[in-house]
């Protein structure tokens, strides 16, 4: 049977290789070097307090639409007003309403680091992200082979780019301290079965060295999750549905952030 991961890594490919026939392997490694040298979000994200990564996000497989979100540079933009450490823009087409387009109207309105937050499953993507101005990429775990999950890690750096290796289990997280990764986000949700498992940072925090950049994703609902995850170790939150469904994105972003300051 195939899992969700399964079918929307499918639906990747396929759009992956219509992008590939417009914009040839080659031309889109020479926008990504033309592109503005990436912002530095490992260490951005290493600053003291809790760090906000807060996401442009429309819909979801597990919840359907979330936001109709007609101006994606403006709730950026917000999202900085608010203190957000980055932007996570996902770029996902079928599932998640996004685009590149999404990405590029977020670069333009804001000076923080922008994560492309997609399903990254060829090399191509990364030279994509960057030529669209990614200073950060996601890298789950879950969809990747270790080779594969090494060099996508070496190429994002290469380009400057930080990587976020994702992992929702004690295997993965060890893969993704095996693969040297940095930055490490946590996700509650079993992108497999879409369960959310809300003890999953704390269960899996412990095998991630402290030189790591944790992030605990997925799940937060609030300024009390985000109290509890930066108790239990969290460098940073990363947050779609609580800010998107909400009338006042500028304020629940700084709400999280407080929150995360005072533990
Ligand atoms: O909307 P939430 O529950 O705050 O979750 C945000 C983020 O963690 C989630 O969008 C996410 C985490 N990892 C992903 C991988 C692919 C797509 C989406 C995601």
């Amino acid at each position: 049977m195939p899992t969700v991961l399964d079918d929307i890594v499918a639906g990747v490919r396929e759009d992956l290789a219509a992008a590939q026939a417009v914009v040839p392997r080659t031309r889109i490694e020479e926008l990504a070097a033309d592109a503005a040298p990436a912002l530095d979000a490992e260490a951005a994200l290493r600053r003291p307090g809790l760090s906000l990564i807060a996401e442009v996000k429309r819909s979801s497989p597990s919840k359907g639409a979330l936001a109709a979100i007609a101006d994606p540079a403006a709730l950026a933009a917000d999202y900085e007003a608010g203190g957000a450490t980055a932007v996570s823009v996902l770029t996902e087409r079928r599932r998640f309403n996004g685009s590149l387009d999404d990405l590029d109207a977020v670069r333009k309105a804001v000076r923080i680091p922008v994560l492309r937050k997609d399903f990254m499953v060829e090399d191509y993507q990364l030279f994509e992200a960057r030529a669209h101005g990614a200073d950060l990429i996601l890298l789950i775990v879950a969809a990747l082979a270790q080779t594969d999950l090494v060099r996508m890690q070496d190429i994002a750096h290469d380009l400057g780019m930080t990587a976020l290796v994702e992992v929702h289990d004690e295997d993965e997280t060890r893969r993704a301290v095996e693969a040297g990764a940095t930055v490490i986000g946590v996700n509650a949700r079993n992108l497999k079965t879409l369960a959310v498992d809300p003890d999953t940072f704390a269960r899996v925090a412990p095998l991630i060295p402290d030189s790591c950049v944790k992030v605990a994703e997925s799940g937060v609902g609030g300024p009390a999750d985000a109290a509890r995850f930066a108790s239990e170790g969290a460098d940073a939150v990363l947050v779609g549905e609580a800010l998107v469904r909400g009338s006042d994105p500028r304020r629940a972003a700084y709400e999280l952030i407080a929150a995360g300051a005072t533990t």
